[in-house]
């Protein structure tokens, strides 16, 4: 069954007031419990397009729907209560605690203290920061990951349906960044949100996008797919600039390990090494592999979910898992200069026992 429309642009435009067009004839779908991750260069529309969703900037043409309903007609109280909105530096209130912050839209909506109290201790749990630590302390007193945190408790706390977050890890330094990326991905499943994510890092948008649009300069879209089709097969030049080099690390973590990868177990060299799940991400494999000494012939075994030995896993069967993700992704992964054979055959160029590729 196709996945609802919850939000759906519509031949947008806007030009602002001295004639600068951010958004050019924009028609996009993002589809209930998803999140689709908004990226391109600085200045292409991205945080432009989020505004007009939740109205703090006006379309100049065209519709904006939300469930069906055009937000140019919603009054904009009603419909930034119906969506979270978290921003860089996340805009708490500096004198209010963590737990008043949290609170702002329950109170405008009239919740009782006893509500409010329990959904401000579910929410400080969801982000993993106790209550009984943190209700009571100012802004000023958490790190800049944990007002991160914060901000999106706060942008939860009514529940809405739909969530906008623009560059919201932006401020934090790269390891904590991917703590918050990897807790915001596992908050997104408990509470099946629908996500729009603005982001200048397609690292960040391929790790937490179900779907990655494309826009370029002037608010063009220039692609809308998986990100793995985005990686592995760019629909434009502009896109291919835009990722950059690395879209074989990139499409390593994204594919998984999987039966047809996979050769027999009798070649496994004793002591075997530690094994890989069936399953596992292939930067996991690739790193398996590429950790094994000469000795063990390139080969590492693979487990099931009973944990037995069901086969095992060289470079080229990680070669093949790329090949088999790309393909799947759109691309032709046989055709020589496909851009996902290229990455895929640079990647494991260097892993040790490897056949060469042919
Ligand atoms: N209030 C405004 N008045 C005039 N031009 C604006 C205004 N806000 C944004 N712009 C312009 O519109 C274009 C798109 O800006 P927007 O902030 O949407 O881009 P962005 O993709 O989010 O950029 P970044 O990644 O740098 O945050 C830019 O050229 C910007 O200068």
């Amino acid at each position: 069954m196709a996945a609802r429309t919850v939000i759906e642009l519509d031949s947008v435009r806007k030009a602002y007031g001295d004639g600068t067009v951010a958004v050019e004839e924009l028609s996009l779908a993002v589809h209930e419990h998803e999140v689709l991750a908004l990226v391109g260069p600085s200045g292409c529309g991205k945080s432009t397009t989020l505004r007009m969703v939740n109205r703090l900037v006006e379309p100049t043409s065209g519709r904006i729907l939300l469930d069906g309903e055009d937000v140019t007609t919603t009054d904009p109280v009603a419909l930034r209560r119906r969506i979270g909105y978290v921003i860089q530096n996340v805009g708490l209130f500096p004198h209010r605690t963590v737990e008043a912050n949290i609170s702002t839209v329950p109170a405008l909506l009239g919740w009782d203290r006893k509500r409010t109290r329990a959904r401000v201790g579910e929410l400080l749990d969801l982000v993993g920061l106790p209550a009984a630590t943190y209700a009571k302390r100012y802004p000023h007193e958490l790190s800049g990951g944990e007002r991160q945190r914060i901000g999106v408790a706060r942008a939860l706390a009514t529940d809405p349906p739909v969530l906008l977050m623009d560059e919201p890890f932006g401020a934090v330094d790269p390891e904590f960044r991917r703590h918050l990326q990897t807790e915001f991905a596992r908050i997104q499943v408990e509470t099946g949100t629908t996500v729009v994510l603005v982001t200048h890092d397609i690292d960040e948008a391929a790790r937490l996008g179900d779907r990655i649009a494309v826009l370029s300069r002037g608010g063009r879209l220039e692609q809308v797919a998986s990100p793995l089709a985005v990686l592995a097969h760019p629909a434009s030049d502009r896109v291919r600039d835009f990722i950059g080099d690395g879209s074989a690390s990139r499409m390593l973590a994204l594919a998984r390990v999987q039966q047809t990868d996979l050769e027999s177990a009798d070649r496994i060299v004793q002591p075997a090494p530690a094994p890989v799940r069936l399953g596992a991400r292939l930067t996991d494999a690739f790193e398996a592999v590429a950790a094994l000494p000469g000795a063990a012939m390139g080969r590492v075994p693979v487990v099931g979910e009973s944990g037995d030995v069901i086969g095992s896993l060289t470079a080229d069967g990680i070669l093949g898992a790329l090949r088999r993700a790309a393909d799947a992704a759109g691309a032709d992964p046989g055709a020589a200069g496909a851009p996902g054979a290229d990455a895929v055959r640079d990647a494991v160029e260097d892993v040790p026992g490897r056949e060469p590729v042919v």
